[in-house]
């Protein structure tokens, strides 16, 4: 790739469910942000953002699935570099610009660390093609002004995205009246400049906010951040050079050792409107706050042409139908990433959706019972949902976007 100057990379992070896709489809819809590339890096075996991400013919997109921030296999520079190689062999047109979505999840001190001069040294030809090539040109993060607190309370990650960020955007301000037990949005801003003191913080429902402004390519100079962004850059230099840097060495990633679970769900069949709304309303009833986020393409029984995708994001859940399925793979997927809860809990609960078995709806109940304090209540409950004599908080929609990830 010849080039007058690096390619500007900006990173766009952001807690589980806060809007980066969101923000992402709706960047690249303008002509402007023409000509960029997309890496997009999700948490999970499956991928699913892949489908909901809309990339236009002159753009690009590589997805990873395992987090940047602990996989040495899919780290950020083995994702420049491919793209670096599509352009070299005429595989894509070049780009103006990179922009990578990282998991909710993602810690940005070993991301940022390898992009970033003076971070880790590269090692060999692969990383110094993407210190010529490519350079670190800002950090947006997405904050969810209706989970934010919480998620800044419950996972230092999430604190950390704040405050490596030099440009933050506040996403649903635009849902609804706030509720009383509430932070007002002011008061959430003094809390967020505590953590950062420096990056503009724009509202994405604002009149000011312009995607031009929060992806212009700047300099991303990490002792600007403060003095807890430089120490953890350190920290993360020292973590690397021992080579223990998040891989925990069995493979397994720091997030499940903070006993967070990934579990990627995939039915063939189209599947009943009504199982999956009993499936939705179970694992909610289940997990509670444990449950951070289930992300999923549904083929219904009614409409298999026509997916639904759904979203929950802690308590909230949100969906909406696409036009047609958005590649080949017509499979029900789910991602569920949870914080504490088994696996085989959530694998049990999703038996809902393929159908039960008598056997399976005892099992289910005495997995409900196992889990919670409230074991009776819960039990209650369930058997009320498969008596049809719960009243439903969620029903799948008829309402057809096919804008994916349409707000609101
Ligand atoms: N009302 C409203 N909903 C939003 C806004 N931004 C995102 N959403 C909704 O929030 C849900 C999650 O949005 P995504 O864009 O998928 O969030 P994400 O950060 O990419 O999620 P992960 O990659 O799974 O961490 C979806 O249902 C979106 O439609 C917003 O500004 N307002």
């Amino acid at each position: 790739m010849k080039l007058d100057q690096p390619i500007p990379v900006t990173i766009l992070t952001g807690f589980l469910g806060a809007g980066k896709s969101t923000l992402l489809n709706e960047l690249l819809e303008s002509e402007s942000f023409a000509d960029t590339a997309v890496i997009i890096n999700e948490f999970g075996d499956i991928s699913i953002d892949h489908d909901l991400v809309r990339v236009n013919k002159r753009e690009m997109m590589v997805t990873t699935t395992g987090c940047l921030c602990c996989t040495v296999a899919s780290d950020i520079r083995t994702s420049l570099f491919e793209l670096y190689d599509a352009v070299e062999s005429k595989a894509v047109p070049p780009f103006k610009r990179v922009i990578v979505e990282t998991t909710g999840l993602a810690d940005p001190a070993p991301i940022i660390n390898q992009v970033t001069p003076g971070g880790l040294p590269a090692a060999g030809f692969r990383d110094h093609v993407v210190a010529r090539c490519f350079r670190l040109s800002g950090v947006v993060c997405a904050i969810d002004v209706t989970t934010i607190e919480e998620s800044m309370e419950r996972h230092f990650e999430c604190m950390k995205q704040v405050a490596f960020a030099d440009f933050i955007v506040l996403t649903k301000t635009d849902v609804g009246p706030e509720p009383a037990e509430r932070r007002p949005i002011s008061e959430l801003v003094q809390q967020i400049r505590k953590i950062n003191a420096a990056a503009p913080i724009v509202d994405r429902h604002g009149a000011e906010f312009e995607f031009a402004t929060a992806f212009a390519p700047r300099g991303y100079v990490p002792s600007e951040q403060g003095a807890d962004v430089e120490g953890w850059l350190a920290l993360e230099q020292a973590l690397a050079e021992q080579g223990q840097a998040h891989d925990n060495g069995a493979g397994a990633s720091r997030h499940a050792a903070a006993g967070i679970q990934t579990l990627a769900l995939l039915e063939d069949r189209p599947v009943s409107a009504r199982n999956l709304a009993t499936f939705v309303k179970l694992l909610n009833a289940v997990a509670g706050s444990q449950l951070l986020r289930l992300k999923g393409l549904v083929g219904l029984e009614d409409d298999p042409d026509r997916p639904l995708v759904v979203h929950g994001v802690q308590h909230a859940i949100h969906q909406y139908r696409l036009p047609a399925w958005p590649s080949d793979d017509r499979r029900t997927r789910m991602v569920v990433i949870t914080h504490g809860i088994d696996e085989a809990t959530v694998k049990n609960l999703f038996t809902t959706i393929t159908g039960l078995s008598t056997r399976a709806k005892a099992e289910l109940v005495l997995t409900a019972a196992g889990l919670s304090l409230l074991g009776v209540a819960l039990v209650a409950g369930i058997l009320l949902i498969f008596h049809g004599r719960a009243t439903a908080p969620f029903e799948p929609s008829a309402v057809i976007h096919d804008v994916p990830n349409p707000k609101g």
